[in-house]
């Protein structure tokens, strides 16, 4: 063997050594569980993982022992692992530096998520949407309580009311326009949707971007660009939503010489910020003189907040102010267009569901009129619904922590057991959404659908979809207000069902709801393809 394969060899050897040792030292560390025998107490390792790999490993979706715990097996195996262990917490050691906790019980997440200096977000983890700009999603400590203060009263009450108004726009456009007028539709005619998302997704986007952008979309308009731009904000923002994790994976230069779909992105991207740049302009000259309604779109009051700061240092930057609005999109869109689908598919699978909704609809609004916001409040059932769908669907599935300082969790299980186990400075935690939402120390029956249990009292500390504590999501107000105003006005005027396909004609309904609700990963849950049926009622 040459000097040069020797030293190649000496390298690898040590780099396996040094793996192997801290594989070793992390095992140790997690002695938890103790029992008395024979006057000498025992300690066993806490119970989890011992894999090469970490969940972020995304290559194995599915755990693989000894391999990977498997990047989505929070998803696909909900409760059961931590059921398996015998403990709602799970320990994972692997060829990465980290020891991580997977969290399932609901008093210990709330202690970590309502501990924002203890247990901050993992900068590693959060890096890479910082290339949006500065946002309030990866920032940190006293940043992020300044992006906090100056953004978080855009998500106001007029703001929700916007939402609301929005909502019932492009949900009446949808169904005057495309679905009573559009080819092919009789005036009551069923309409066939043949993927939910298809419904779903234009709908939230339009929200976001009349609610958020403060611009106004609508299902006809045909991508005309204005003066001054290659795309028009519809499709720009179109291209922007649906790509937008192209900007988390590739340098600028890649995106604006690589492939068709990366050059388009990066078109895309480019002329909303250039729209944004031309709304931050057009309001330095003033308002116009048909500008002069009070806007409360989520953007103009971000801007509102940020001039009444006294002080110019504590001025959110133009690209802070970019970073915000971005991330609204990023965290707020694709979040509620799934969830929202999740709810009209089980509504479509449980027809007795849907008709005790359709029912307390009535009783709120006997006289059929169109439900305002002012509605919001009495529409308790729809909210229930949203909130069952988000239960046995959160989209996001793993809420990332770390530990800022050596501690400890303590915790007990089902049966009343108690062990403490050591959590060292930077180990990592995950609360893990799913097995906490299908826990059955929580919730009766869990994996059955039933909205009803979100009336009267219900365990709040075990759902965690919007997370929780300081840094939960700043935009649920806005999503619960699109999610129950959507819900409220589709059901109040449409019968859903799964829509009938000749090749599943002999199917049991246990293999259409498997069906209808195959989910895939990225980035959040969605659903891989539900056809549904609209029929007029
Ligand atoms: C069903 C819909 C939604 C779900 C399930 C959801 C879920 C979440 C979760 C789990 C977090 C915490 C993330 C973390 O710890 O890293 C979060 C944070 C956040 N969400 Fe949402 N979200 C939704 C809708 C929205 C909407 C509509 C907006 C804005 C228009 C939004 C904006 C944000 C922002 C800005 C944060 C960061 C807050 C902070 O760190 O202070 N979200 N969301």
């Amino acid at each position: 063997m040459g000097p040069f394969l020797l030293a190649l060899a000496i390298i690898a050897l040590s780099f396996a050594a040094q793996k192997i040792l801290t594989f070793w030292r992390l095992t140790k560390a997690i002695k938890g569980v103790k029992f008395a025998i024979f006057f000498r107490t025992i300690s066993f390792n806490h119970p989890g993982f011992r894999t090469l790999f970490s969940d972020r490993f995304a290559l194995f979706h599915s755990h693989i022992p000894g391999i990977t715990p498997g990047f989505n097996f929070s998803f696909t195996s909900k409760h059961a692992y931590f059921a398996q262990a015998g403990w709602d917490v799970l320990s994972s050691v692997n060829l990465s530096r980290h020891l991580t906790y997977y969290v399932a019980d609901a008093a210990l997440a709330r202690e970590i998520t309502s501990a924002r200096a203890r247990f901050p977000k993992p900068a590693d983890f959060y890096a890479v949407l910082a290339v949006l700009g500065p946002n309030i999603l990866v920032a940190e400590g006293d940043a992020w309580r300044h992006q906090r203060r100056v953004v978080a009263p855009a998500f106001s009450e007029r703001n929700n009311k916007l939402v609301w108004d929005e909502t019932a726009r492009i949900v009446r456009d949808l169904v005057e326009d495309v679905w009573r007028r559009g080819p092919g539709a009789g005036k009551d005619a069923a309409v066939d949707v043949d993927h939910v998302l298809d419904v779903t997704v234009p709908l939230t986007l339009f929200v976001i971007g009349s609610a958020g952008f403060g611009h106004r979309m609508s299902w006809q308009e045909r991508g005309v660009a204005p003066r001054g731009h290659s795309m028009s904000f519809k499709d720009a923002l179109d291209v922007v939503g649906h790509t937008i994790f192209y900007k988390l994976l590739f340098p600028d230069w890649a995106l604006r010489w690589g492939s068709p779909g990366m050059r388009r992105f990066h078109r895309a991207y480019t002329e909303i910020q250039k729209y944004m740049v031309e709304m931050v302009e057009a309001r330095r000259r003033g308002p116009g003189e048909d500008e002069l309604e009070e806007r409360h779109d989520l953007f103009n009051s971000l801007l509102d907040a940020n001039d009444a700061e006294e002080e110019e240092a504590a001025k959110l930057s133009d690209s802070a102010l970019m970073g915000n609005i971005f991330i609204f999109l990023l965290a707020g869109y694709e979040t509620t267009a799934h969830s929202l689908a999740y709810a009209l598919i089980l509504l479509a699978l449980h027809q007795d569901e849907q008709e005790r909704l359709y029912q307390h609809i009535k009783s709120v609004i006997p006289d059929g009129r169109t439900p305002t916001y002012e509605d919001f409040n009495s529409l308790t059932y729809a909210m229930a619904v949203f909130h069952e769908t988000l239960r046995l669907f959160p989209p996001v599935i793993g809420i990332p922590k770390v530990s800022a300082e050596d501690t400890s969790f303590t915790f007990s299980n089902a049966s009343g057991q108690k062990t403490t186990v050591p959590v060292p400075k930077d180990t990592r935690i995950v609360i893990c959404t799913p097995a906490l939402h299908y826990n059955p120390r929580y919730w009766d029956d869990p994996t059955s659908f039933k909205p009803a249990r979100f009336l009267g009292n219900w365990p709040r500390e075990a759902f965690l979809p919007f997370s929780g504590g300081p840094r939960g999501c700043i935009g649920r107000g806005f999503a619960e207000t699109e999610a129950v105003a959507a819900l409220t006005l589709l059901v109040s005027q449409y019968k859903i069902s799964v829509k009938d396909e000749p090749q599943f004609a002999g199917e049991t309904f246990e293999q259409r709801k498997a069906r209808v609700l195959k989910t895939n990963v990225r980035f959040t849950t969605y659903p891989e393809r539900a056809p549904l049926v609209f029929e007029r009622r």
